[in-house]
This record gives structure tokens, C-alpha cells and sequence, in this order.
């Protein structure tokens, strides 16, 4: 209930901030978490500092404006990126699963299910422009875009590092890890729980591209540029083609995929786990 009307609300201000702008004359919208720019190809840049990390409101204000996108018919594509220097997005929020109640946990993953099913099923064609770490749930929205190109930079590394966590990654992120890398590599790196750098990103296949820093933008304007050049009706109905079955594997299980997280997350001995995974991103900074 509480979210249903923050999600009216933030509507309702997300609305009112584009008419706003666009008078300004320069076409964009903005919730506090997300700045969408429209003005020639689409850029959605997500700035919850200081990491990214997909707090409950963050991942609405995403999909509250990934809706607005995708109801905008003169919008078909996306780049996806970063306004925090050096993070892409440190995943799901570590805050929004420790110390919290069943409710709470539940209502979390059926936002974090939503904002998945609506990325990796968009008709828009998704572009990401990795400029920064991108572990776990940010290397899963990497994953849902179409092409993936990253920074050449060895402090950025990406990937399902879930298992360092002591937690596990749920089917859904498996499934769309095998599609991307293979299911032998999938394996191999979800029970490594490995973070790629962005030379063996590209060599194992979780990324398209890698190019110089200060390249990652303009090459997404690129890719994006190619992609357009493709008609929309034939390129959705194969994206639709691949990715049908994966996505409706979690649809038909939703209910049972967040009892499995609530009960999961609520165990002691992951909540000890995700204490001391806490602790140590502490320690890092003494
Ligand atoms: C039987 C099967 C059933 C299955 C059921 C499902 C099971 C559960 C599935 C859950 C799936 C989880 C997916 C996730 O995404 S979990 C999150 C994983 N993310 C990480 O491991 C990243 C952790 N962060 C880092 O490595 C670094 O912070 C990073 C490289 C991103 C940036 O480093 P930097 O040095 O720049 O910054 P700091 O480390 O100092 O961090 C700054 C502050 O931010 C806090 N922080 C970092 N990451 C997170 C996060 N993900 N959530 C919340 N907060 C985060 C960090 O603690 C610092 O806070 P303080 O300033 O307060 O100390």
C-alpha cells in the first residue's frame, strides 16, 4: 500500500519535473534517483551515491521511469549509465536485506522482480555504457541490455559474485548469466563467485566491448546508431523470440520465487553471513 502510493506520487512529481524541463527547453525528466535524458538518444544515468546500490527507492524511481520510456512511442532505445564516478551500481541495496522484517523482504524482491522483467523484456533496445564496478545486481542490469560496452579500466570489475556473499544467486539471474556467457563459464563463475575485469569481461562474453574511459559514451551513441538503423517490429519480435521463455520462467513462479528469498533471507545464518559481508565493506575504509 505504502509503495503504491509512493509510486503515485513519485509519478505525479516524475510529470510534473518534464513539463518543467522540457520548457527549459531541454527535453529530460528526473526522479531523485534517476535523470533520463531525451534529447537525441535517450540516456538514463542512475545517481544514488555513494555506490548506486538499488534501495527499494531507487529501483522505483528506475522502473517508474523505464515506464515513462516505454509509453514515450517516439522513444526506441536507451543507453544506460552512471552519474557516480567509478561505480556503475554496487547492486542490490545490502540494507534493504539485513535486519529488515518478512514483509519487508518480500516487498523488496517483488520491486527488484518487476524492475528485471520490465529491462529484460523492453521492446527498447537497452545499451549500457558501463563506467564503473558493477557487481552482482549491477552486472544483472548490464545483463538485461542489448549490447554492453565497458571502460577499460582494471579497478571496474563485473559479475555474479553473489556466492563471496554467502547468499546465492536466484535462477532467474543464472538462467540469464547462461544465455549471456554459456552455461559451462555460468557455472564456473557463480560458484567462484568471480568479478571480471573488464579484459576477461569481454573475453568470457559478459560484455560486448570494452573501449578507453573516456570513449564509453560516445561508442553506445555508436552501437545505439547501428541498432536504430534496424526496423523495430522485426528486431522486437526476435529480442521477444529469445528472451520469452526466460522471462516467463520467473512470471510463472513469482509468488513461490519471493517466498523462496523471504525465507532464505530471513535465516540466521545468512543474515550472520550478510553481517559480516557488511562489516567488511567497513573495514575496507580504517
Ligand atoms: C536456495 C536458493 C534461494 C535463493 C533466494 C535468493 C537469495 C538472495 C539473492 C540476493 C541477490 C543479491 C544481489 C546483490 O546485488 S547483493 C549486493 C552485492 N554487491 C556487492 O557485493 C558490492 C559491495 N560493494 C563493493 O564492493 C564496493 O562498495 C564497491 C566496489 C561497489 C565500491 O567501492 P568503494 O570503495 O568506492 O565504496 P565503499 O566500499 O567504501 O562503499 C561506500 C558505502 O556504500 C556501502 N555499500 C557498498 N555496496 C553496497 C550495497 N550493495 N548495498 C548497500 N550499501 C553498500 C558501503 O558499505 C559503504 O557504506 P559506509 O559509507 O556506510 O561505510
Amino acid at each position: 500500500m505504502a509503495l503504491a502510493a509512493a509510486r503515485r506520487l513519485l509519478l505525479h512529481a516524475g510529470s510534473r519535473l518534464g513539463r518543467r524541463e522540457a520548457v527549459d527547453g531541454a527535453r529530460r525528466f528526473a526522479n531523485k534517483r534517476v535523470l533520463v535524458e531525451t534529447e537525441g538518444p535517450a540516456v538514463m544515468k542512475l545517481r544514488n551515491p555513494p555506490v548506486n546500490s538499488l534501495s527499494l527507492e531507487c529501483l522505483t524511481e528506475f522502473t517508474i521511469s523505464l515506464e515513462k520510456l516505454e509509453n514515450d512511442k517516439s522513444i526506441r532505445g536507451v543507453i544506460l549509465t552512471s552519474e557516480c564516478p567509478g561505480i556503475f551500481s554496487a547492486g542490490l541495496d545490502l540494507l534493504e536485506m539485513y535486519g529488515r522484517n518478512p514483509a519487508h523482504y518480500a516487498e523488496y524482491w517483488k520491486n527488484v522482480q518487476e524492475l528485471w522483467l520490465r529491462l529484460y523484456t523492453s521492446n527498447m533496445i537497452l545499451v549500457s555504457a558501463i563506467n564503473g564496478a558493477s557487481p552482482a545486481g549491477g552486472c544483472l542490469l548490464a545483463l538485461c541490455c542489448d549490447y554492453r560496452v565497458m571502460a577499460d579500466n582494471p579497478k571496474y570489475t563485473i559479475g555474479l559474485n553473489e556466492s563471496l556473499l554467502g547468499i546465492v544467486a536466484p535462477f532467474w539471474f543464472k538462467d540469464m548469466y547462461v544465455n549471456t556467457i554459456g552455461h559451462r563459464e555460468a557455472e564456473r563463475a557463480l560458484q567462484l563467485g568471480t568479478l571480471f575485469s573488464p579484459a576477461e569481461a569481454l573475453k568470457v562474453g559478459v560484455v560486448d566491448e570494452v573501449v578507453p574511459e573516456d570513449q564509453v559514451h560516445s561508442k553506445a551513441r555508436s552501437v545505439m546508431t547501428k541498432w536504430l538503423a534496424i526496423p523495430d517490429h522485426s528486431r522486437q519480435l526476435t529480442k521477444n523470440m529469445m528472451r520469452k521463455a526466460t522471462a516467463d520462467n520467473l512470471i510463472k513462479q513469482r509468488e513461490a520465487d519471493i517466498q523462496n528469498f523471504t525465507s532464505f533471507i530471513s535465516k540466521d545464518s545468512i543474515q550472520k553471513s550478510l553481517h559480516m559481508y557488511l562489516e567488511k565493506l567497513k573495514q575496507k575504509k580504517g
